[in-house]
């Protein structure tokens, strides 16, 4: 694989919780552009790797690249104002600012704490705007002048991906955007991620097996902390050692 067409490189990536190893010797290559699944049953070090990978836990081995840059041990905001961007948890917005508040909040983020020229009436009517088109790409305009707390929780994934995307990151990085998702939620979700992904790289945790199927380029599959495959869907879904993982925990 080119250099240049990997964004997001982890290498050796390891983790231990006092003896207990979670995350072993993880190889990953995330190829520009694409969007990536890591996957696997319940307790493969999914969330483990996730955190690793956007620098919510400190690895205890390995190392992870960046655009070709090490960026181990990096602070979140440091990674995140580099392009590299977690979406937040649906706790993270603030419940009784409107939807496109929420959104203009994540836009003055970007700008940063410590310039208040943001606060001109001008710039305030700039980033109004700029907050608009991305609460319309997530297909939330009919909710914008709603409080977050009232959205169904469904637009409020939409929300949270509205608010990463303020950071304009040239990778997003998803923690189980379906879970708890009912159908139609997750076919419009998934078509959001589809949108996204069209000009940026996408990494994502995610259970659904027939969403990963349906939006994934690459899929690595984990398995008690290791990586048992990586592929399309068509080749990692018969993998042996795949189907054995699967079969072993109960998922099917
Ligand atoms: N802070 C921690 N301290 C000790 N053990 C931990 C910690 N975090 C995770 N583990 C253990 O590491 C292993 C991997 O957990 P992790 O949450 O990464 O798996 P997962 O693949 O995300 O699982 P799930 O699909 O159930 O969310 C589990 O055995 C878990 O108990």
């Amino acid at each position: 694989m080119a250099e240049e067409e990997v964004i997001l490189k982890a290498e050796g990536l390891t983790k231990e919780f006092k003896g207990f190893v979670a995350v072993k010797n993880v190889n990953l290559h995330v190829r520009r552009g694409t969007i990536h699944a890591l996957i696997g049953p319940n307790g493969a070090g999914k969330t483990t790797c996730f955190n690793l990978l956007t620098h919510f836990l400190t690895p205890t081995a390995g190392q992870i690249h960046f655009k070709g840059r090490n960026i181990t041990g990096s602070s979140p905001a440091a990674i995140a104002r580099m392009g590299l961007a977690r979406s937040f948890q649906i706790s993270a917005v603030f419940p009784h600012l409107s939807v496109r508040e929420n959104v203009r909040v994540a836009l003055q983020r970007k700008l940063g704490n410590s310039f208040f020229f943001w606060r001109s009436e001008r710039v305030l009517n700039q980033l109004d705007g700029r907050a608009m088109e991305l609460v319309t790409a997530v297909g939330l305009e009919a909710f914008a002048e709603q409080q977050a707390v009232d959205l169904p929780y469904g637009r409020k994934r939409a929300l949270e991906i509205a608010t990463t995307l303020a950071l304009d990151p040239e990778m997003m990085l998803l923690d189980e955007p379906m879970a708890g998702l009912g159908q139609e939620d997750i076919k419009r979700i998934a078509a959001l991620i589809r949108t996204v992904a069209r000009d940026r790289t996408v990494l994502m945790v995610e259970h659904n097996m027939s969403v990963v199927a349906d939006l994934s380029d690459t899929i690595t599959v984990l398995a008690r902390g290791e990586v048992l495959a990586e592929g399309p869907y068509a080749t990692v879904s018969k993998d042996p050692a795949v189907v054995e993982a699967y079969v072993g925990t109960g998922h099917g």
